[in-house]
């Protein structure tokens, strides 16, 4: 803190730790993108981790990965607790060194690359189980999304609410059968479905993007997935609701050690998924709803990255020309 000011220290630095934050994403996603449709997920994954985690030692932060790539004895990078960073205000970081491995490995739209960071205890510490989320975008009144009411209910305030008749509202989903029921349900309430194989990150910020075609993402995904899709909610001012879906009791004790604070089963809010001023960053490895994915040329790669800040508010979409002789990390 500065104490003529009251202001948090990173606040004072905070746009170069933006900038800063683009190039570890970039680096990520350059990295991953020697993968791109050779059909190796966990080799496009690996490649992400390592230049996502080399990339963090130049940035000026004591950071704490809270959402990451499982636990210590699982990941042997950027697991749960591992500190980041090269010294500087205490941060949580929240990564997704490569959101849709499939979709990488498979050439298929909306893989990206993603990091969100805020002051510490900011974030819920989220285990690896499902999350049930709903998320639209801005300019609606507080109470228009209900995790708890029926879907047909939510399209119907959401309609009223953006003043459009419920026949132009597509609701984003991950095509999977535990979905059956939320897309007949939609389309019986009158609305349009568009289904996603993966990548539930993109599809929730792409709710809340007004350029987009997608209006409302909704049905179950990754816990850690829900904390990153909160971060960007809260940067683009959105709504989100969620619930941690349990198997079985030592899940929620899990869950429940993990965030003694918190009452894991109940309905959660965007702020406890992620609250104080959060940064986020995402650069596309294949082009998708968000982001065009990298160009790979002979000697550089161009990449494209999506910034955001919630104090501001303010979206920032960064072309990165990305020479390959001259990189201090590798991209080769
Ligand atoms: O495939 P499942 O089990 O339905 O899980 C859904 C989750 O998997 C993803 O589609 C992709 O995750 P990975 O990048 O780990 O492969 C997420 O976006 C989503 O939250």
């Amino acid at each position: 803190m500065s104490a003529e000011t009251n202001t948090p220290s990173y606040v004072v630095s905070d746009r170069n730790l933006a900038l800063e934050l683009v190039r570890v994403t970039e680096a990520a996603a350059v990295a991953s993108a020697r993968w791109t449709g050779r059909g190796k997920k966990n080799d496009a994954d690996g490649a992400a981790v390592e230049a996502m985690r080399k990339a963090f030692d130049t940035v000026a932060i004591d950071g704490t990965v809270v959402i990451g790539e499982g636990e210590m004895d699982e990941a042997p990078m950027l697991y749960i607790g591992e500190k980041v960073g090269a010294g500087g205000p205490a941060m949580d970081i929240a990564v997704d060194p490569l959101e849709g491995t499939n979709l990488c490995a498979k050439d298929m739209p909306n893989a990206i690359t993603v990091v969100a960071l805020a002051e510490r205890g900011n974030f819920l510490h989220a285990p690896d189980v499902y999350m049930d989320k709903l998320i639209v975008g801005a300019g609606l009144p507080d109470d228009v999304i209900d995790l708890d009411a029926s879907i047909g209910e939510n399209l119907r305030n959401l309609a009223k609410a953006r003043g459009r008749h419920i026949g132009d509202i597509t609701l984003c989903a991950l095509e999977r059968e535990r979905h059956e029921e939320l897309i007949a349900k939609t389309r019986e309430a009158g609305a349009r479905v568009r289904l996603i194989s993966d990548g539930d990150v993109a599809a929730g910020i792409a709710a809340c993007l007004e350029t987009s075609s997608v209006d409302i993402y909704a049905g179950s995904g990754g816990a850690p997935e829900g904390v990153l899709a909160a971060a960007a909610v809260r940067c683009m001012g959105g709504q989100m609701q969620a619930r941690l879906m349990f198997e079985d009791d030592a899940q929620r004790e899990r869950a429940q050690k993990m965030n003694p604070n918190k009452q894991p089963d109940r309905k959660l809010g965007l702020h406890d998924l992620a609250s104080g001023d959060v940064l986020f960053s995402a650069t596309g490895v294949t082009t998708g709803f968000l982001l065009k994915g990298v160009k790979r040329m002979p000697h550089r790669s161009v990449t494209h990255s999506l910034v955001m800040r919630s104090k501001s508010g303010t979206l920032r979409f960064i072309e990165g020309y990305h020479n390959y002789n001259t990189k201090t990390w590798s991209v080769s």
